[in-house]
């Protein structure tokens, strides 16, 4: 048995298909998800941590039916965490408390447990020490990991992370990579991101969605080997052809794609430079912003 099992899930708000037809599994490991803005990653994850229902497809948790019987529901809540993309915290609370709030949602009845487990989950993302500042005092990333340590109640065997690297710092995106390498080990991982040197890191499969597909789902190393021969270094400005091309900090052109420029010298492809060939012309909305 699988922690997790989707076959054909699909899911429409309105006239946007978000999901169509989705086919994916999940069993112990970190698993990272990748794909353009509207790809349809929140609203897997969303599906994943019982949050919304599929229109249609089926939906195994732990070889459970989430949307069976009351009972079935609450006992894959028990077994999962889940980061959300945007988490508000009630009135000014400190990052104990709030963790603690989410504990008594949990029915973590028995206080000294509950404590202990709060203080447990606190540490592990290296809050120990804030637990008692007030939560609109903490940076972006501290706050980011408050949130973290609320999935994290219980040792869940599904942890669903929506985009959990968002406002850490280099140190703090290291120690959230240990963390969740460690937790991969003994549960399902699944987490999604805009940072492909997070999944690269970090994450032994990746799956790329577009357009609420699945583009892709493999290890990284494959995902990788789909670019080799297609990325170059030259000193002059590349064609027109090249998917995409830029100026790095020593001058030189980092081109994806198109036919080699004169001079040109092959290099290797990144998880990005793979990612972004994967998508083609989609890719060109995650990057231009930058
Ligand atoms: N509640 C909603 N009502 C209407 N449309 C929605 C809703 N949630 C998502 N969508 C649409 O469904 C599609 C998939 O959205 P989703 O948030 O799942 O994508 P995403 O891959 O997480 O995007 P991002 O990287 O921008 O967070 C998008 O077209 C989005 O506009």
């Amino acid at each position: 048995m699988n922690a997790v099992d989707l076959t054909a899930v699909t899911k429409t708000y309105g006239r946007t298909r978000a999901l169509d037809a989705v086919d994916l599994s999940f069993d112990r490991g970190v698993t990272g998800l990748l794909g353009p803005n509207g790809a349809g990653k929140t609203t897997l994850l969303r599906i994943v941590a019982t949050s919304i229902a599929a229109d249609r497809g089926d939906v195994r948790l732990l070889g459970r039916d989430p949307h069976g019987s009351h009972a079935e529901l609450t006992e894959i809540r028990r077994e999962l965490g889940y980061l959300p993309q945007e988490l508000g915290y009630p009135g000014d609370m400190t990052a104990f408390g709030f963790v603690e709030y989410v504990a008594v949602l949990k029915e973590w009845n028995d206080r000294g447990r509950r404590h202990r487990e709060v203080r447990r989950v606190l540490e592990l993302v290296g809050l120990g020490d804030l637990a008692t500042k007030r939560v609109s005092k903490l940076s972006g990333g501290q706050r980011r990991r408050v949130a973290l340590a609320q999935a994290l109640l219980g040792d869940p065997r599904i942890l669903v992370l929506d985009e959990p690297t968002t406002g850490l710092d280099p140190t703090q995106r290291a120690d959230l990579r240990r963390t969740l390498s460690a937790l991969g080990g003994r549960c399902a991982v699944l987490l999604s991101t805009h940072q492909t040197e997070d999944v690269a890191a970090l994450c032994e499969r990746v799956v790329v969605l577009a357009g609420g597909t699945v583009r892709f789902d493999g290890t990284v190393t494959d995902l990788v080997a789909t670019a080799a021969g297609r990325v170059w270094l030259c000193d002059d400005e590349p064609g027109t052809d090249a998917l995409v091309s830029w100026r790095t900090g020593t001058g030189r052109h980092h081109v994806v794609g198109g036919t080699p420029p004169p001079g040109a010298v092959p290099t290797d492809p990144t998880l990005e430079d793979a990612y972004l060939l994967m998508l083609g012309a989609d890719a060109h909305a995650v990057r231009a912003p930058a």
